[in-house]
């Protein structure tokens, strides 16, 4: 879907337009779609945070129909870290600065053997990812 995310300081910022390959109703993106970008964005957060981690669960509020071929942007933050448990959050703006969705996921951090359970080798940049994790 052409999601573009950068990290930005403390922040992960990204665009995405959503087009017909994501329609749930007419014109509108599936919210499936707006949920896997809001995942996205705050999965990225795992790089500013140097932690490992995977989503345990994440909620979405879908506060506004978000239109296919506008572009968006979507902006990430961590709220809070207790132990292992991330609290991240994200927003996804239309082009007026509405906020269309929002998100509050929770990320449990996890060692690198975790994604090794997939049986893929794990990429060559994550070696020593979470070495100077906190907690
Ligand atoms: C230095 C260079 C760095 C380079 C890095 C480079 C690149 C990285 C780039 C970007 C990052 C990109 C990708 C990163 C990779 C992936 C992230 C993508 C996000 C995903 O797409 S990921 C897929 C979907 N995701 C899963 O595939 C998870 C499946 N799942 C499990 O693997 C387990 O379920 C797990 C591990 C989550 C927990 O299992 P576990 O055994 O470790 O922990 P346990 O169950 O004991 O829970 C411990 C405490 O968390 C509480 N807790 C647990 N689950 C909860 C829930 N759902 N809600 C509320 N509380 C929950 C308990 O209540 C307890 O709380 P308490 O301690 O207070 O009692």
């Amino acid at each position: 879907m052409g999601l573009r995310l950068r990290v930005d300081g403390d922040v992960v910022r990204g665009e995405v337009t959503f087009d017909r390959r994501q329609q749930g109703a007419p014109g509108i993106a599936h919210g499936g779609a707006v949920t896997t970008v809001l995942d996205d964005a705050v999965a990225s957060l795992l790089v500013v945070l140097e932690t490992p981690a995977v989503t345990a669960n994440i909620h979405v509020d879908f506060r506004a129909p978000t239109l296919l071929h506008h572009p968006m942007t979507v902006e990430a933050r961590a709220t809070g870290r207790d132990g292992r448990k991330l609290h991240l959050t994200a927003r996804l703006l239309d082009e007026r600065a509405t906020v269309v969705a929002e998100a509050q996921a929770l990320f449990l951090a996890v060692d690198l053997e975790h994604f090794a359970k997939g049986g893929e080798a794990l990429p060559e940049a994550w070696s020593g990812w979470g070495a100077n994790a906190p907690g």
